[in-house]
């Protein structure tokens, strides 16, 4: 049998041959240092048994981490099994390392109960409070195609192969228990989740990241990302886990593209170049909000770094994990694109919803935006030896 897949033919290593362990303290993926690509799936889970929705956690956990550390899905391979049978690994990653692959799972309300209430796996009760669907904010013109989810899995690596691979071969897995409900393809990274990474740049041309919360800073993940204990008493099982925001934001590229470049810095409050703020310094000195200029102050009163600043809404800070999209062209030629924004918060009550909806309300980026795809998921803590992902909720 083989069941590796990981190893370059030429026995050279490489950044892409960074596998990063399955099992820990909290999920991976979340400030892992974000890596380029993304492959982002949710599920709508279409049985009610709840014997077959833990079966398929635990299949799920067992291929996570053998994918994770460069392995196929299953133990045969996707040569070596039965000619009768179809392989237990589709063979697209054959020859790849793990490219740093992560796989973060979380739960939608709608595991919870369904859309006329029921209770279908017996956790009714155990939902967190904070597990609502999102609220509709201005703007929004959402396509419930591209919304909503009881089950997501984001799965990240430097490689696209090995994150389509990842998800591929879950949805596979769960083949007469779950189907896709959407799925959306990432690159080129929007936001840096460790200080070790430079700051890379969204299809504005910003640099996108600056000020996000970094895997350096503990007590601000205690604070703002991670659920603690008593958070949410119904709901123990979450602590140590967060909550995934996930927004599909078009852009209109091609009228940003004619909007002069003092403009452009306007909207975002930062310069194009260094990604300083305007009211000046290099990339990481914070924002003057107040500093006088020619019309108001230099920052101006809608500026995006302004408007969802943390002074602006009562301290709430998130984990950014953003990526880029490009899903070809509209019909009049224009770019289907824009970012497809991952938050991650301890409490969407106070973390995302306040943000977003001040955003909505006063950002001069909006004229530029249109919200098209929009999902909230509970994602349990990490995984520990033995255990299968969100087991705490079962137990
Ligand atoms: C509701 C939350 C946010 C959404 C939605 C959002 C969309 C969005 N952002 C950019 C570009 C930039 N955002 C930047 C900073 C920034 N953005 C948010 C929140 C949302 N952005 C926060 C909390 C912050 C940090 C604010 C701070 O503490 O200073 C920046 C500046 C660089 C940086 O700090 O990352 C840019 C650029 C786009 C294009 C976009 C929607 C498509
Ligand atoms: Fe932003």
């Amino acid at each position: 049998a083989t069941e590796a897949l990981a190893g370059d033919a030429d026995g050279s290593t490489s950044a892409d041959d960074l596998a990063y362990p399955f099992r820990g303290t909290h999920q991976a993926g979340i400030v892992t240092p974000a890596q380029d690509r993304l492959h982002f799936a949710a599920f709508d889970v279409i049985t009610d048994d709840r014997d077959e929705l833990i079966a398929l956690l635990t299949a799920w956990t067992e291929a996570a981490e053998r994918m994770t550390r460069g392995a196929g899905a299953g133990p045969i391979g996707p040569t070596q099994g039965a000619a009768d049978l179809p392989p237990d690994d589709t063979g697209e990653a054959i020859g790849l390392p793990p490219s740093g692959l992560t796989l973060t799972f979380g739960f939608g309300p709608g595991l919870f109960t369904d859309a006329r209430g029921r209770d279908r796996f017996g956790i009714a009760e155990r939902r967190p409070a904070a597990l609502e669907e999102l609220p509709h904010f201005p703007g929004d013109q959402l396509i419930a195609s591209r919304s909503g989810g009881d089950l997501c899995v984001q799965a990240c690596a430097q490689d696209p192969q090995v994150a389509v691979h990842a998800i591929r071969n879950l949805a596979r897995i769960g083949f007469g228990t779950v189907s896709v409900r959407w799925s959306q393809l990432g690159f080129g990274r929007t936001s840096t989740t460790s200080t070790s990474q430079s700051t890379p740049r969204n299809l504005f041309g910003f640099k996108d990241g600056t000020a996000n919360v970094k895997a350096e800073e503990t007590d601000a993940l205690s604070e703002h990302v991670w659920v603690q204990d008593g958070d949410d008493l119904a709901a123990g099982w979450l602590t140590g886990g967060s909550y995934l925001v996930a927004r599909r934001i078009n852009m209109t590229i091609e009228t940003w593209d004619r909007q002069p470049l003092a403009d452009q810095e306007g909207f975002i409050g930062r310069t194009k170049d260094t990604g300083a703020p305007l009211s000046g310094g290099g990339e990481f000195t914070a924002p003057d909000f107040e500093m006088p200029g020619s019309d108001g102050t230099v920052i101006p009163a809608t500026a995006h770094v302004r408007v969802v600043h943390p002074d602006n809404n009562a301290g709430a800070r998130m984990l950014r994990r953003g990526y880029n999209f490009v899903d070809g062209t509209d019909d009049l030629g224009g770019l289907n694109a824009g970012l497809f924004f991952i938050a991650y918060v301890r409490d969407p009550r106070t973390g995302f919803i306040p943000v977003q909806t001040a955003m909505a309300r006063h950002d001069a980026l909006m004229e530029y935006l249109k919200v098209t795809g929009s999902a909230l998921f509970a994602v349990p803590p990490g995984v520990g030896e033995g255990e299968y992902v969100g087991q705490s909720l079962f137990a």
